[in-house]
């Protein structure tokens, strides 16, 4: 059967929490993606030393900051001459008048009056009957040589002083950083980059060895920094704590000391139920914030939260199941983090499934898929709390809830 997904791109005009009717199992998965990426505002564009550039959104343009190059250099060792030869050879620097010549290096500063470099293999020098050197052409120089202008960078023949080198919108790569540096530019304004601190909640989770029974090997520590970061933020080191209340409302509070830095988004992990050790809600609602999303309408992944403090910082919870965490990260945490980057969402795709999958009642699928001949295949292994299959899969399936036969 057909999997697909509805296209979602740009901002819907309103920004606030999609109320439920009762019974509904939360705002749809594409209603969801949306609430998160509306909900936040881009940050800031931050000034950046070039090579922290690196990957980074340009939010100004790079001009060239003077003539590049800046001056006429030469492109070979060898003399700067002023005409056709013999030349009697000048001290460096000198103006050159018609039948003189003086050494020059590669990168070299053409002196004025020269209109040729001609190459240490094309000349030769001789003493001339009073003794003073003179420069000729020798036996190996090329055919026509010298030719003005040879071998002379011209100043500004790569750029002249105040054109756009790099638009601001380039996402920077290590050529676009040396091409600033060459144009004179020591610090780029690039677009702000949500900062991410993380918690982990969990007592029955251990960071080492292998689990005994009642006892989880984490798998969101080492792997949940390196997805923010491909999802253009920058995570904090990751921070654990135990179930109680006052763990939770300690951590969500004063997530300043997390990072070393205030965060703009707190991601946490487990907690998202309604049993006796699921704080999220409550910390929230003595923190001053509010849910703007409790639950979509997806499997796995369900029971995520995301809500704003009043300092304006957001808190996703995702639910401790392994793969469901994942799917609620990319379900969530994607429009968030390319909302504070000033980024697009990232867009859905249509593909037609190669295996039969059937669809929820009420809730969108999202299932760990292989691609092959443009089909989409479920992986295997891919249960809620299993991570086997995401490991080889190459994309997510989105499968739209069943529709409601038609009367
Ligand atoms: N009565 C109900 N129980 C549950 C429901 C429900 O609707 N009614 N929903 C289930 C679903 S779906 C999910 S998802 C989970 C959500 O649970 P929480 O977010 O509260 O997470 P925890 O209970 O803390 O943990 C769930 C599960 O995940 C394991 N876990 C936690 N952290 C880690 C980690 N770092 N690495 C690996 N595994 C981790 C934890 O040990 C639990 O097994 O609730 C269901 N229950
Ligand atoms: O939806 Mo739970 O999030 O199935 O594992």
């Amino acid at each position: 059967m057909p999997a697909h997904e509805i296209a979602a791109n740009g901002r819907a005009s309103a920004s606030t929490l999609i109320r439920q009717p009762a019974g509904r199992p939360g705002p749809s998965w594409s209603e969801a993606r949306q609430i998160a990426f509306d909900c936040a505002s881009a940050l800031p564009p931050v000034g950046v030393p070039l090579a922290s550039s690196l990957g980074r959104t340009l939010a100004r343009d790079v001009i060239a900051r003077q003539n590049t190059p800046h001056y006429a250099s030469s492109a070979m060792d060898g003399w700067a001459v002023n005409g056709t030869g013999p030349w009697s050879l000048s001290p460096q620097g000198c103006t050159l008048s018609p039948g003189e010549a003086s050494t020059i290096a590669t990168g070299g500063l053409v002196p004025s009056g020269a209109d040729s470099i001609l190459r240490t293999e094309s000349g030769h020098l001789t003493h001339n009957a009073e003794g003073e050197l003179l420069l000729t052409l020798n036996d190996h120089g090329r055919h026509g040589e010298p030719l003005p202008g040879r071998h002379i960078r011209r100043a500004g023949e790569e750029a002249t002083a105040g054109e756009v080198l790099i638009p601001a919108g380039t996402l920077m790569n290590p050529a676009h950083i040396a091409l600033a540096a060459v144009a004179g530019n020591d610090e780029l304004q690039v677009h702000g980059r949500a900062m991410v601190a993380i918690v982990l909640t969990g007592a029955e989770v251990i960071t080492s060895g292998v689990p005994a029974p009642g006892q989880v090997r984490d798998t969101f520590g080492p792997q949940l920094a390196s997805v923010i970061s491909l999802l253009g933020a920058t995570p904090g080191s990751p921070f654990r704590i135990g179930d109680s209340y006052q763990d939770w409302l300690s951590a969500l509070g004063d997530s300043g000391s997390l990072t070393g830095q205030r965060p703009d988004v707190t991601i946490t992990t487990g907690g998202t139920g309604r049993s006796g050790t699921d704080h999220f809600r409550a910390a929230v609602a003595a923190l001053g914030g509010r849910l703007l999303l409790d639950g979509v309408a997806m499997r796995p992944g369900h029971p995520a939260v995301l809500a704003e403090l009043p300092d304006g910082r957001f808190l996703l919870g995702l639910p401790g199941n392994p793969l469901a965490a994942m799917m609620a990260l990319v379900t969530l945490a994607e429009p968030l983090l390319a909302a504070l980057g000033n980024m697009s969402m990232s867009a859905v795709g249509h593909v037609i499934s190669g295996a039969d999958v059937d669809p929820n009642p009420g809730r969108t699928r999202l299932i760990p898929c292989t691609f092959n001949q443009g089909l989409a295949f479920p992986v295997s292994h891919a249960g809620p709390g299993m991570m086997r299959g995401l490991a080889w899969a190459d994309g997510v399936m989105a499968v739209p809830p069943r529709r409601r036969p038609v009367r």
